[in-house]
């Protein structure tokens, strides 16, 4: 991110889309890009923000004839203009066609800006001067990737089969060894468009993440990489079913609950093993998912690793990328991890389920602002119609607080989807909150214990699949388990993301062994149980157990230490001990289980 659009955005981009929609690639990602000189940047990306609110719309018709705000209220309603029908050929640039008009004008300067002046220090970055974008050492760049240089000689190219910002994707068929004559996909990337070193090294990060992924059922499939003076190639399976944006357009724009349920798990089953491996995709959207044959009932493939990176389990990224529609909250606000692919499959689910997006606008700091602030619409029509575990499943994914989200794994074992009776993967934030389980008070865990206790079997179904997964011996997990499991359902990815990494902060588990019930105390996350409905239920009987076995006589001191405070906090403390026994009181409790990150919010209402 943080290049202007304007010079890299291909000038196929211009050539297909109306001249409107074209600027607003270049006009608004120019805004963005300006926003984020002034920020010190992690690392830079490449145009990665799909700076229009959709994918830009190679619709010609698109423009004035068609305002925008005829979509308002769905903009599924009426994707196609007046008189043309879908049209599923994947020969002709699949979607693109189709995709619903949207010419927005240039609105991310002003939301950015709002959004730096709310960040306030992190405005007042260090003075790094903006790295040269275009021109300036381009002679100098070194544009090999040492990738074999033979790729006519191995494939013949035949038609395109879609195109987006960086490249185009063809037809193509292997000449010789085990592709001999196999339909392939060829994504070409030119290298006139990488015009900085970052835009090199995104388009190695995007053949490598593939290649180390490569093997999943719901992710396509990784064959090749070659370059010569002009491209880089990547060769992968061929998806010949088209984009899932258009299955949904030929739809009418949604789903059946019982077809957005096969949807939704496939996405989750991936993307879930994205996030054991350590890489956040960053970019879900219908267009990014495949069908691999015509059929209906087709498995779907994620493509697109673009704007992905490897990430670890503690780690916040902080570049906007994504596209608006889908883009979470946290990564506007500049520091996220892997939750922010979860909102994008709440955004998708959202919008199989009902037609419309739920976060909508006409310009694209509308959007932004909606993403922030807006609480979507379960009210309108189809909603009254839908499943209430489709629409709990929903919220739960759209949680603006990301910490209150299901992780991928979690969804999947949500009772929307239990009759999917897909497995349920290995949870990479288990050993997160393991971790700090053991390295918790012992007031703590007893705490977390008697919260434990008080689940309901919706959430005792997932932790038993987790504590499955982790192989226990004779009903008792070990380090060991830990590090196993992890190696069983490593791929090529972990060793760049260094999940593994997460093992040695596991260590203490040398000196102990977990039982189920154990594991549960360690594996609940207090902010995701906050969310549920039924929360005030489950904290009131955690709190007669914790009276029955953890509760005792503590100080405003020993809280404040435990909570890591300062004295300053002290008289905040004083209605968490209760004056008839000096232990801890219902509301200490809570908020004791909560933690202090929320430090003024939380005294403040308890102040009044
Ligand atoms: N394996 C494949 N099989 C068939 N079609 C594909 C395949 N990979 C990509 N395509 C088509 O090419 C289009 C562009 O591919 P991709 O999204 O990877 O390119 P991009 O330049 O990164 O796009 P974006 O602008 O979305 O970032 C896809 O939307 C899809 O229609
Ligand atoms: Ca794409
Ligand atoms: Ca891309």
């Amino acid at each position: 991110m943080g290049h202007c659009c304007s010079k890299t955005v291909p000038d196929s981009v211009h050539k297909v889309d109306n001249p409107v929609e074209a600027n607003s690639v270049s006009v608004s990602a120019c805004s963005e890009s300006a926003a984020s000189n002034n920020h010190h940047h992690q690392r830079r990306r490449k145009p990665g923000y799909s700076v229009s609110p959709g994918t830009p719309s190679a619709n010609g018709n698109s423009n004035k004839s068609t305002p925008a705000h005829s979509f308002a209220a769905s903009p599924w309603q009426s994707p196609y203009p007046a008189g043309v029908a879908p049209s599923p050929s994947p020969a002709r640039t699949p979607g693109r066609k189709f995709k619903w008009p949207f010419p927005p004008p240039s609105p991310a300067k002003p939301i950015m800006s709002a959004l730096m002046k709310r960040q306030g220090a992190s405005a007042a970055k260090p003075k790094e001067g903006p790295i040269p974008e275009h021109g300036e050492g381009e002679r100098t760049l070194d544009k090999s990737f040492g990738y074999p240089k033979n790729f006519a000689a191995k494939y013949e190219l035949g038609k395109e089969v879609g195109r987006g910002h960086f490249g185009h994707t063809c037809w193509a068929k292997g000449k010789k060894g085990e592709l001999k004559n196999q339909p392939v996909a060829v994504k070409i990337v030119s290298k006139a468009k990488m015009t900085t070193a970052i835009s090199i090294e995104d388009v190695r990060r995007e053949v490598r993440i593939l290649k180390a992924l490569s093997g999943h059922r719901n992710l396509v499939k990784f064959h090749d990489a070659f370059e010569d003076a002009h491209n880089v190639y990547i060769v992968m399976e061929l998806c010949e079913g088209g984009e899932l944006l258009d299955r949904i357009l030929s739809r009418g724009g949604r789903y059946t609950e019982t077809d957005a349920k096969s949807i939704v798990t496939q996405i989750l089953s991936v993307v879930a093993f994205c996030h054991l491996q350590g890489v956040v995709h960053r970019d879900l959207k219908p267009e990014n998912f495949l069908f691999s044959t015509r059929d209906e009932n087709a498995t779907m493939k994620v493509i697109d690793f673009g704007l992905s990176d490897f990430i670890k389990p503690d780690q916040r990224l902080n570049d906007i990328v994504g596209s608006a529609y889908y883009v979470a909250p946290e990564v506007l606000h500049r520091s996220y991890s892997v939750e922010a692919d979860i909102w994008s499959i709440g955004v998708i689910t959202y919008i199989l389920l009902c037609g419309s997006r739920p976060f909508w606008a006409r310009t694209e700091s509308g959007i932004f602002r909606s993403v922030l602030r807006a609480d979507p619409n379960f009210d309108d029509s189809p909603w009254p119609t839908v499943s209430p575990e489709a629409k709990d499943f929903v919220r739960r994914l759209l949680n603006k607080d990301h910490r209150k989200r299901m992780t991928a794994a979690q969804a999947l074992a949500h009772p929307w989807l239990r009759d999917q009776n897909c497995a349920v993967p290995l949870d990479i934030s288990i050993y997160r909150l393991v971790k700090s389980y053991i390295r918790a008070t012992p007031l703590k865990r007893a705490a977390l214990k008697a919260v434990s206790k008080a689940l309901t079997e919706d959430e005792l179904i997932y932790l038993r699949d987790q504590f499955k997964l982790l192989e226990p011996k004779d009903g008792l997990l070990s380090l060991d388990n830990f590090r196993m499991a992890l190696m069983k359902n490593a791929s090529e990815a972990m060793r760049e993301s260094r999940v593994p990494e997460i093992l040695n902060l596991l260590e203490p588990l040398s000196y102990k062994k977990m039982d189920f019930e154990e594991f549960c105390a360690a594996a609940i996350s207090i902010y995701q149980l906050e969310a549920l409905e039924n929360w005030e239920h489950i904290a009131s009987s955690a709190f007669e157990y914790f009276e029955q076995e953890g509760n005792r006589v503590t100080s405003i001191e020993e809280i404040a230490k435990e909570m890591n405070v300062g004295p300053t906090t002290h008289s905040l403390l004083k209605d968490w001990i209760r004056p008839s026994d000096g232990k801890l009181s219902f509301l200490g409790f809570t908020k004791f289980l909560h933690g202090v990150t929320l430090r003024s919010s939380n005294t403040r209402h308890h102040h009044q």
